[in-house]
């Protein structure tokens, strides 16, 4: 399927379809016109040579007569003795070059003698005498198998006639078959040609096949296997010249056979027949020749066809692999094809267009390169901002501790852990005593610094896994996970005791109320901050300074 998408056998298969096309339809063309005018050529051809032929047949029976006629007319031949009569029939032989065989002299008692010495008595019933010969300057007859010869002959017979004109005697020479034969047998149309005769009977007297002479008759040739020619027959009854077509079914071709009746041969016929393929021969080597040229140019054509298809596709392809090759390699520069028609001028522009759309497509690269990394950077930005967001968001902007939102979402899931794991978990709500008189005593940055330094105390003094929060103004809250309220009070009583040796300049001394409860089971972080919030209070009431288990 391939093969058709390629320009080249497109071409291919399209110029052989049309020259198939073309010479077919000029060999069918050239074979019905010329068949139609040669067959005519031919026929005319054939009848003329046809009746040329029965003319000089007739001019050679003529001339048979003329000099049987000069003998019969001597005078001296009516009272000649037998003997004598022999010399000049011998003569008569002898001047005819062959073509008598035989010469007779019938006198009116029907006394025959021969040119060779013979005699005998005329008995055959269509022998011509007396009144017979009245207006009748000479008889032919039929072929026959003479007494004296033993081939079949034709007898040419003129009357010996008195001063009162009456029938005394006859003259006659036997001219045999052959000789009459031999007349036609230069007679050619073409080589498989030949012409035949055939007497008044209808019976083939002379032909080429030796056979029929005198044994075929035309009445029956229907029946020898020759159908048509009866038609032709029936023509030579009624026409002096003619043709017709018929099968030759022995050989099993077409003939065709032109005829002309001989006038010095009453009610003969002269055929010739010619084989109708012969006669198309020409044709057929015409048509011949002229597929053979057009094969020839048809494979030259198609040589030129496929050398410029080439020219044309062969760029093609090329500048198809090359673009192919720029496509995928960026950095690859197209290779030109260099000529001056419309391939090189294409791969000009698509070498351009490709080395454009390569440049254009590398700037853009480098432009999402740099974008990619503003983006980065913005993002990295973004992080350290919303880390910081988050920080301010969860973080009490005085001492860095936890918020009491931040602490709300850590503490609940805290608890959730606990509660699965069933661990106990403690909360310790711290406020630091007296801390308005620091307030009031020292200024109300004092008073933030002193925040600042408990809330690093408390970091320092507990686990890491402990969440502290800023509560709310001096008061903070520690959420101690996995530690239940005796571990936790020793830890706060710890740092509660601690607290007495530190130095808050430029206060004294600090102290610190707390109240602390482990969660029980069931408990909201409200009822549980409540529970550790009123052990705050308690200590507080009971003189601060001190922690309060709940
Ligand atoms: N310097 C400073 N003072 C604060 C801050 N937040 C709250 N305070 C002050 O802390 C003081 C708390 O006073 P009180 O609630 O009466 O408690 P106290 O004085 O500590 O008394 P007791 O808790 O009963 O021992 C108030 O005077 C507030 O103004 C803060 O962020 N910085």
């Amino acid at each position: 399927m391939n093969k058709f998408r390629n320009i080249k056998a497109k071409v291919v298969v399209l110029f052989s379809v049309v020259m198939i096309v073309f010479t077919a339809t000029l060999l069918l063309t050239v074979y019905v016109s010329e068949r139609d005018r040669l067959l005519e050529i031919e026929l005319e051809k054939s009848t003329e040579i046809s009746i040329t032929h029965a003319k000089i047949l007739n001019q050679e029976i003529s001339k048979y007569i003329t000099m049987l006629k000069m003998l019969s007319g001597a005078p001296q031949l009516k009272d000649e003795s037998p003997s004598n009569i022999v010399q000049h029939l011998i003569r008569l032989v002898d001047i005819s070059d062959g073509d008598f065989i035989n010469a007779v002299y019938v006198d009116s008692d029907l006394n025959l003698i021969d040119a060779k010495g013979g005699s005998t008595k005329v008995t055959h019933p269509l022998f011509l005498k007396g009144d017979q010969w009245l207006n009748k300057e000479f008889n032919i007859t039929v072929p026959i198998m003479s007494a004296f010869e033993d081939a079949p002959v034709i007898m040419v017979v003129v009357p010996i006639r008195n001063l009162d004109k009456n029938w005394i005697g006859t003259i006659a020479a036997a001219v045999p078959l052959g000789v009459i034969s031999s007349k036609l047998s230069s007679i050619k149309l073409t080589k498989g040609s030949f012409a035949w005769l055939a007497d008044a009977n209808g019976v083939i007297v002379s032909h080429p096949n030796k056979n029929a002479v005198m044994s075929v008759n035309l009445e029956v040739a229907e029946d020898l296997g020759f159908p048509g020619f009866y038609k032709i027959f029936e023509q030579t009854k009624t026409q002096n010249s003619g043709f017709g077509q018929y099968q030759d079914t022995n050989i099993n071709q077409t003939k065709i056979v032109t005829f002309s009746k001989i006038e010095n041969l009453p009610g003969w016929t002269l055929f010739v027949t010619t084989n109708e393929s012969e006669i198309f021969q020409d044709i057929y080597s015409m048509l011949y020749d002229i597929l053979i040229i057009t094969v020839v140019l048809v494979l030259v054509f198609l040589l030129l066809i496929s050398r410029l298809s080439n020219r044309i596709t062969q760029p093609i392809i090329k500048l198809t692999e090359e673009v192919k090759a720029g496509v995928d390699n960026r950095h690859r520069t197209l290779g030109i094809i260099d000529t001056d028609d419309e391939i090189g001028q294409l791969s000009r522009v698509f070498s351009e267009t490709i080395g454009k759309i390569n440049l254009h497509t590398n700037h853009l690269e480098k432009l999402v390169e740099q974008r990619t990394a503003e983006v980065t950077s913005r993002n990295i930005m973004l992080s350290k901002q919303n880390d910081q967001l988050e920080q301010l968001a969860s973080k009490d902007s005085l001492t860095g501790l936890y918020n009491r939102r931040a602490f709300t979402t850590l503490v609940e899931k805290e608890v959730s852990r606990a509660r699965r794991h069933n661990l106990p978990v403690t909360l310790v709500v711290l406020d630091i005593d007296h801390f308005k008189k620091i307030n009031d005593q020292f200024g109300h940055s004092v008073g933030d610094d002193v925040l600042c330094r408990i809330a690093k105390e408390l970091t320092q003094a507990t686990r890491k896994e402990n969440t502290i929060c800023r509560w709310g103004g001096e008061e903070f809250v520690i959420l101690v996970p996995e530690a239940n309220s005796d571990l936790v009070f020793q830890q706060i009583e710890h740092i509660r005791s601690n607290m007495l040796t530190l130095n808050f300049d430029p206060v004294d001394s600090l102290t610190f109320s707390a109240g602390m409860a482990t969660l029980l089971s069931g408990e909201s972080f409200p009822q549980w901050f409540h529970r550790a919030d009123k052990a705050l209070y308690e200590a507080k009431s009971c003189g601060r300074n001190r922690t309060v288990v709940s």
